[in-house]
């Protein structure tokens, strides 16, 4: 993606981060203090080989040692005091965007599959780990690293080279290790992703893979992911870890040769001995930062694709620009010339459509596998933005209203309903978190449902899960019908509502139809059996996304029948040619 078209993304990730300039300033200022104390280990280590050892005297020396305790202490509540700013500057930053990043998954995964949006929640908690990670505290240290080898360099000169020398060498295995274990890392988190999803998936479905005799082949499938993913994790763990091993011990080394350097200077006469041990703590101090940084490469990496990430979801998915409240519409429906072309395709799935449906009335759509009954059912519901024309909802279209308030007005029984971790009740609410229970009685009522969740374990209060398992299609098809009769939709559309519906279910159906019709409110239906459309007034016959026939039911059921007996006729030998 562009720069440019990410600057959104990155406008709004950075504003989030602005918001904790205060508590970054604060642990700055702690920062800079404890790394002032810092120098206390250095300092008393010059006391004692340089004064208390020549003058033997121990009163000197319980004291020095009684203000190094105080001074140590001191530095440990700062750094203790950091180490907090930054664990609630991460969660800060978390909580400003969790809605936000939570709405823009949703919102992208509802029209497309999308990896971003798959991954969109962890990618924020990757960059608040990050943030309340020691990684982010090395990075207000390192600019004590000059300072401190700065110190060195006024005990000796040799001293300070052999120190700038070792640092630097440190910070190109540092630059060398983000160059080269960049693109491993990434590619390891993207195949273990893979493999999860792939596990996911099989376990969602467990019960296909066990009936159909599919479980060897379901492991395969999972394992030649799993095999990769451990193949580059491995390969990332590796390089990972070279770097870190490198690092380690050159600056082990580093703090011996320190020592050696400093040693020989001593016998020169050039450097006391207090000098050369404070230079190998100075140097040790100077140089934890960069290696603690190099130790937490994995979650920095992490983050850094996160925040990318993150750029371009929030790019992609605006947010949602406040809209004037509109009132509860009428149920008049007008679509326009809508075109509509399904994610991620070039063709358009319906082709400049156009009809209405008036408060009062039931529209039923019929036509073949594929025709475009139910990317029709998408389109009015707003999930689908058309390609061209417009839906309207009693004048306005579906845009100018808020799409919470539209979720309530458009009641939507969708050809696979998918049920929540929940009680049934919560299911019926829509999750909501204060429902009001008449109205989940009467939903369930109008579905046909208040009875047959009566007979359930637990009544309403029963527990479900997402896989429904507990539950057979009819009765996930009734809770589906009470679901989106819950917030008194003034229009509700059914995906094949009856698929699944035994005679009793589908006569409720047709009476919670019969229901919204007297109500003045209107009903389109998406339908293969003719049951489903006994109870509407006008139907729509699609075919490849083009409205072919449209009037009142009998007159377009009368015309079709015909219209087939030509066709066989002329397909008959010696019929019209
Ligand atoms: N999510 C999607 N992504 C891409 N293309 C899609 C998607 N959903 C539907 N389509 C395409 O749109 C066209 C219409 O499909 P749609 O599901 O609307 O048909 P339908 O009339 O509801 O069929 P059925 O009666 O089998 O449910 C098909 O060609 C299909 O391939």
């Amino acid at each position: 993606m562009q720069k440019t078209m990410i600057q959104s993304g990155s406008d709004e990730l950075r504003a989030a981060r602005q918001e904790s300039r205060r508590l970054y300033w604060a642990v700055a200022v702690f920062s800079f203090f404890a790394n002032l104390l810092m120098l206390t280990g250095p300092i008393y280590m010059l006391q004692i080989y340089d004064r208390v050892l020549g003058s033997r005297s121990v009163e000197t020396l319980v004291a020095l040692t009684v203000l190094v305790a105080f001074l140590f202490g001191i530095m440990g509540l700062m750094d203790y005091a950091r180490g907090r700013i930054m664990a609630r500057v991460g969660a800060r930053f978390q909580t400003r965007l969790d809605k936000r990043v939570f709405d823009a998954v949703v919102r992208k995964s509802a029209v497309q599959k999308d990896e971003r949006a798959e991954t969109g929640l962890a990618d924020l908690e990757s960059i608040q780990r990050l943030m309340s990670s020691q990684a982010l505290i090395a990075v207000f240290d390192i600019p004590w690293t000059p300072f401190f080898l700065a110190a060195i360099l006024i005990f000796h000169p040799w001293l300070g080279y052999l120190a700038i020398t070792g640092g630097a060498i440190l910070i190109l295995v540092t630059v060398i290790n983000q160059v080269t274990t960049r693109r491993p890392m990434a590619r390891a988190n993207t195949v273990s992703h893979q493999s999860q999803m792939i596990a996911n998936q099989l376990r969602e479905e467990a019960e296909m893979v066990q009936s159909m005799g599919m479980r060897d082949a379901a492991f395969q499938r999972w394992q030649k992911a799993r095999d990769a993913s451990l193949k580059e994790s491995i390969h990332a763990a590796d390089l990972g870890g070279t770097y870190s091993s490198i690092t380690k011990t050159f600056r082990l080394f580093l703090q011996s040769a320190i020592l050696g350097l400093g040693a020989y200077l001593v016998l020169q006469d050039e450097l006391t001995p207090g000098a050369m041990i404070a230079a190998s703590i100075l140097l040790g101090r100077a140089l934890a930062p960069i290696e603690l940084a190099i130790g937490q490469w994995p979650v920095v990496q992490r983050a850094v694709r996160g925040w990318s990430n993150l750029e371009i979801l929030l790019s992609e998915v605006r947010p949602e620009v406040e809209r004037t409240e509109l009132p509860k519409p009428e149920s008049r429906l007008d679509v326009v010339q809508l075109t509509v072309v399904p994610p991620g395709e070039a063709q358009a799935a319906l082709r400049v459509l156009s009809f209405s449906v008036q408060p009062g009335q039931a529209l039923g759509v019929i036509g073949p596998s594929g025709a475009g009954k139910s990317t029709l059912a998408k389109a009015l519901t707003g999930h689908w933005r058309p390609a061209g024309g417009k839906v309207r909802l009693a004048g306005a279209s579906l845009e100018q209203y808020e799409p919470e308030a539209l979720g309530h007005y458009i009641g939507y029984l969708p050809q696979r309903v998918q049920l929540f971790d929940g009680t049934i009740a919560e299911n019926i609410a829509r999750l909501s978190p204060d429902p009001d229970p008449k109205l989940i009685v009467s939903a369930a009522q109008k579905a046909d449902a208040h009875e047959m969740i009566l007979q359930m374990p637990d009544g309403y209060d029963t527990q479900i899960s997402a896989s429904s398992a507990r539950l057979s299609g009819g009765q996930i098809q009734r809770i589906g019908l009470a679901r989106a009769l819950y917030a008194d939709p003034i229009l509700l559309i059914l995906d094949e509502p009856n698929s699944n519906l035994d005679n009793s279910g589908s006569e409720a159906l047709n009476a919670a139809i019969r229901n919204m019709k007297a109500e003045g409110k209107s009903v389109i239906v998406m339908a293969h059996r003719p049951g489903a459309i006994q109870e509407c007034d006008t139907l729509m016959v699609l075919d490849n996304g083009v409205k072919v026939a449209f009037g009142p039911r009998d007159e377009v059921l009368r015309e079709r029948v015909l219209n087939a007996e030509q066709i066989q006729k002329s397909s008959a030998p010696g019929g019209v040619q």
